[in-house]
């Protein structure tokens, strides 16, 4: 059985992946201290609990996609129902598999980042798990995340960067979507059109970078004639600082995590 503890964004997009890919709905339990949120799961099949102390009871697998600011007080709250054999699946930002077990005791627990694009099926998602979960457990959740997205396994230590990277990543990838598509409605085409064309260019452009497996820098060469339009706009890029921005981003996004965790 498998328990959400938040019914937001995450847990929306993760149980949506997980129906399509043939767990039953009624396999799955949730509870959220916002009633609307639980009446569209409800809508979907899913069973309601009254509190998380009967997600708990009733799910071996529990993932919480609550916002890190109530960590504490949810767990705090639930160590008192947690068994040996739960898998807790967290997710926030900055929440070290050790601050949880501070909390829990020793308890079973996995280190989860996930994205918002699994809502269609294209998430991606670093894991890390610790010690004390067995095989069949850990095939268990890499075949769960796997519903919703492309799983890596990695280590604890670079949860922050992928965090950064495809955690937050969607957010930075919409606004270039969205300043494509105002260069776009800039040059006269309408709103509509341009996000579509700007959608559909990173789409394929990405698809391209997977399926070719060559280099960006040499795809981005394929489209740069000499002396041609591409290169000018390439140019534009470079002077503008693009590649320092985008670094840059990344870099400040990580270490805000970093933040985030010495303060836990
Ligand atoms: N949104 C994103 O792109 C990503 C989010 N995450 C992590 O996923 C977690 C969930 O994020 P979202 O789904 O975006 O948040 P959200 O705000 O959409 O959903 C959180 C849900 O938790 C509920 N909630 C609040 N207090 C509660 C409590 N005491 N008991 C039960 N439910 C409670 C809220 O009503 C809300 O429905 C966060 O820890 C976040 O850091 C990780 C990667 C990406
Ligand atoms: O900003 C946040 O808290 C989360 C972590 C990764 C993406 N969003």
């Amino acid at each position: 059985m498998i328990g959400f503890i938040g019914c937001g964004n995450m847990a929306n997009a993760m149980i949506n992946g997980m129906l399509k890919n043939n767990i039953k709905s009624d396999d799955i339990f949730v509870y959220d201290t916002d009633k609307s949120k639980l009446e569209i799961m409800s809508k979907n099949g899913i069973n309601i609990c009254k509190s998380s102390h009967d997600v708990f009871k009733k799910s071996k697998y529990i993932f919480l996609a609550i916002k890190p600011n109530v960590y504490s007080d949810v767990l705090n709250d639930v160590k008192g129902v947690i068994e040996d054999g739960s898998v807790i699946i967290s997710m926030a930002a900055g929440f070290k598999i050790d601050s949880i077990k501070q909390i829990i005791g020793s308890k079973k627990v996995v280190r989860i980042m996930p994205n918002t694009p699994a809502l269609v099926g294209e998430g991606f998602t670093a894991v890390c798990f610790d010690n004390l979960i067995d095989e069949k457990e850990k095939n268990t959740v890499m075949s769960l995340l796997k519903s919703f997205s492309c799983v890596v396994e990695t280590k604890e230590n670079y949860i922050n960067a992928y965090s950064a990277i495809s955690g937050s990543g969607p957010a930075f990838a919409f606004i270039f979507i969205e300043a494509m598509a105002d260069a776009a409605v800039l040059l006269g085409i309408p709103r509509e059109e341009a996000y579509k064309a700007a959608q559909q260019t990173l789409l394929g452009s990405s698809k391209l970078a997977m399926l070719s497996q060559k280099h960006p820098g040499e795809l981005k060469d394929m489209v740069c004639s000499p002396g041609g339009t591409t290169i000018e706009g390439v140019r534009t890029l470079e002077e503008k600082g693009f590649r320092s921005a985008v670094i840059e981003c990344i870099v400040n996004t990580y270490k805000k995590n970093l933040d985030i965790n010495s303060i836990r």
